[in-house]
């Protein structure tokens, strides 16, 4: 039963389109899919080829696909493999409206349990660096998970309060999308909780809660860089109001007024000023000027299009001084400085290639050992990681650029554990991977513990952050040896490795490799890319007569249940 409080706000907002809006609670859900870009070797057609019902189209999302309830996408093996990703049509929309390009530095502050990194990862196509972020732990590790399922490489998974990370990136993203915490009202006939729990006491909490994390967000954004705002609630306080009560604090922002996709609808100024605490009545007009601006926030309604309630504004900086500056000098440095470790050079690529992948800037160029901190502290700015980017000079920002693909030649940096972890590494390349595969490994190779990652170019430092993924997960050392990771497998691909064995997905077979059985098959000694209808799924190692299976424990299914 929905709240009278929620109905008689919602009546106040909607006058006498409130009884079709609350028809819609009584309506079946939209189901949808996500392809993921990241595995869609074949192209998007091939992979839809693979999935054996029939979807609909979300005019959106070019990869997103609506599906009926009895197809029951999240039990084939093709989710396990990353194939897509399971998310309702509306969810899609904030990713479509950030519009996150390969090479960007992008930020998604409030991460979990990731349908919205993902997508965004797969816009990215493995260039760039994307950090997604989310403040509780347990779902911090859920939100890793799914980065490792959909084969994400140029990922970093913190577990940060939004006030730790502006302190420490200032100025550095190109795109931040906040997801923010809300009241939940779109979910509402998703999730009887949300309705449980619902109150207007809350409804005004979260608008305080993303006020805080609105003004971090600001001090994150790059000159010229888009900042996207989403909420799944229809509460005003929490949507045009948030956003009403942002600009006032940062005339530095507007409002980008979009184009719309059909079915969506335009955000109502009048509503910026709504109590949900007093049933919706309104405090004061709004500031004529500012109140233009919401005009081009954008409203989904469960009643006007096929998908829950969805609340977005696309923002950006306008401060025009700061703008031209970023016109003229990319900024390619990093406040807390890069990820230290062991260039692993991209193969087979042009020295521009390699720029034009590793990011929009040269700035990694000539970088060819050891990778860091160390290269910021190299300057004669070593101040630098606690410098704002404002309050640096464009000439000292160009210094920085500059070192920061500096060869830190005759360094003794790296140490004896990393050193062996590269030589196995590089081994195991060597045996494993093809030409294709290794030229998509390449980057920062570095270490924690036993287990050996590899960061994109320009990666962060991990220093002082609370991180669950530093990067691509290669493998752990194992008593002087290699063991590649279940990560590495899910972002590799059939063609990148010598040997794979593959089956179709419905297949006894991948019930048998998923559930941890061993397969039987007359291969040659070697570890064994394991792929379902193409998409990989897992290493199998083979003795020669069996593939011993490597799935991860924790992943293994019972099929019995
Ligand atoms: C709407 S959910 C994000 C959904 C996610 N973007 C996705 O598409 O899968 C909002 C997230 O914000 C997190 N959160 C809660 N309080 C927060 C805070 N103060 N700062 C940042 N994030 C917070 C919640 O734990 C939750 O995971």
């Amino acid at each position: 039963m929905l709240p009278d409080k929620f109905i008689n706000r919602m009546k106040y907002m909607l006058g006498q389109e409130c009884d079709a809006f609350l028809v819609s609670f009584e309506c079946e859900r939209s189901k949808a899919l996500r392809l993921n870009p990241l595995k869609l070797q074949g192209g998007r057609d091939e992979a839809k080829g693979k999935l054996p019902y029939e979807t609909k189209d979300i005019l959106w999302e070019e990869n997103g696909f609506v599906y009926k309830d009895e197809d029951e996408p999240g039990k084939s093996a093709l989710h396990m493999a990353g194939l897509y990703y399971i998310q309702e049509p509306s969810a899609m929309s904030p990713v479509a409206y950030l519009d996150p390009k390969p090479g960007h530095r992008v930020l998604d502050l409030c991460a979990a349990p990731g349908g919205k990194s993902t997508q965004i990862a797969g816009r990215m196509q493995g260039r760039g660096v994307l950090i997604s972020n989310e403040i509780n732990a347990g779902r911090a590790k859920i939100l890793s998970e799914n980065i490792e399922r959909m084969g994400i490489s140029n990922a970093m998974v913190l577990n940060e309060t939004p006030e730790n990370l502006s302190s420490r990136f200032e100025g550095w993203f190109d795109r931040i999308l906040i997801d923010a915490p809300c009241s939940g009202e779109g979910m509402f006939r998703k999730n009887e909780d949300a309705v449980t729990n619902w109150s207007p006491d809350n409804v005004r909490l979260c608008a305080n809660r993303q006020d805080g994390i609105l003004d971090n967000a600001a001090a994150m954004l790059a000159p010229n860089g888009r900042l996207v705002y989403s909420t799944c609630t229809f509460a005003p306080d929490e949507d045009e109001g948030t956003i009403y009560r942002f600009l006032l604090r940062h005339p530095e922002f507007k409002v980008c007024e979009v184009p719309l996709f059909e079915g969506m609808d335009r955000g109502n100024p009048e509503w910026a000023l709504i109590d949900s605490a007093d049933e919706g009545t309104w405090h004061d007009q709004p500031s004529q000027e500012i109140s233009q601006q919401l005009s081009g926030c954008i409203r989904l309604w469960p009643h006007h299009l096929k998908g829950e309630g969805h609340f977005l504004a696309v923002l950006e900086r306008v401060n025009e001084a700061e703008a031209k500056d970023a016109d003229a000098e990319p900024v390619t440095y990093c406040p807390g400085g890069f990820q230290r470790g062991i260039k692993i050079e991209q193969k087979n690529m042009s020295a521009k290639e390699q720029n034009d992948s590793s990011n929009n800037t040269d700035s990694f160029k000539g970088l060819s050992d050891i990778t860091g901190n160390e290269a910021a502290d190299a300057l004669p700015g070593a101040e630098v990681k606690k410098e704002t980017k404002k309050k640096l000079k464009a000439k000292d920002r160009r210094a920085m650029d500059k070192n920061a693909g500096r060869n830190l030649k005759g360094s003794s940096r790296g140490g004896s554990a990393l050193d062996m972890a590269a030589k196995l590494w590089e081994e195991f390349a060597g045996e494993v991977l093809t030409e294709t595969g290794s030229s998509r490994l390449y980057g920062t190779l570095f270490t924690f513990g036993d287990n050996v990652y590899l960061a994109p170019p320009l990666m962060p430092s991990t220093d002082r952050l609370k991180v669950m993924r530093p990067g691509l997960h290669l493998g752990t050392i194992k008593k002087d040896r290699f063991e590649p990771s279940h990560s590495l497998a899910l972002f590799l691909r059939m063609e990148d490795v010598k040997h794979s064995a593959d089956y179709p997905a419905d297949s006894q077979e991948i019930k048998d490799f998923t559930s941890g059985l061993t397969l039987s098959a007359g291969l040659e000694n070697a570890w064994y890319l394991i792929t379902a209808d193409g998409c990989s799924i897992g290493w199998a190692k083979s003795d020669g007569r069996r593939l011993k299976n490597h799935y991860p424990k924790g992943l293994r299914i019972n099929y019995a249940d």
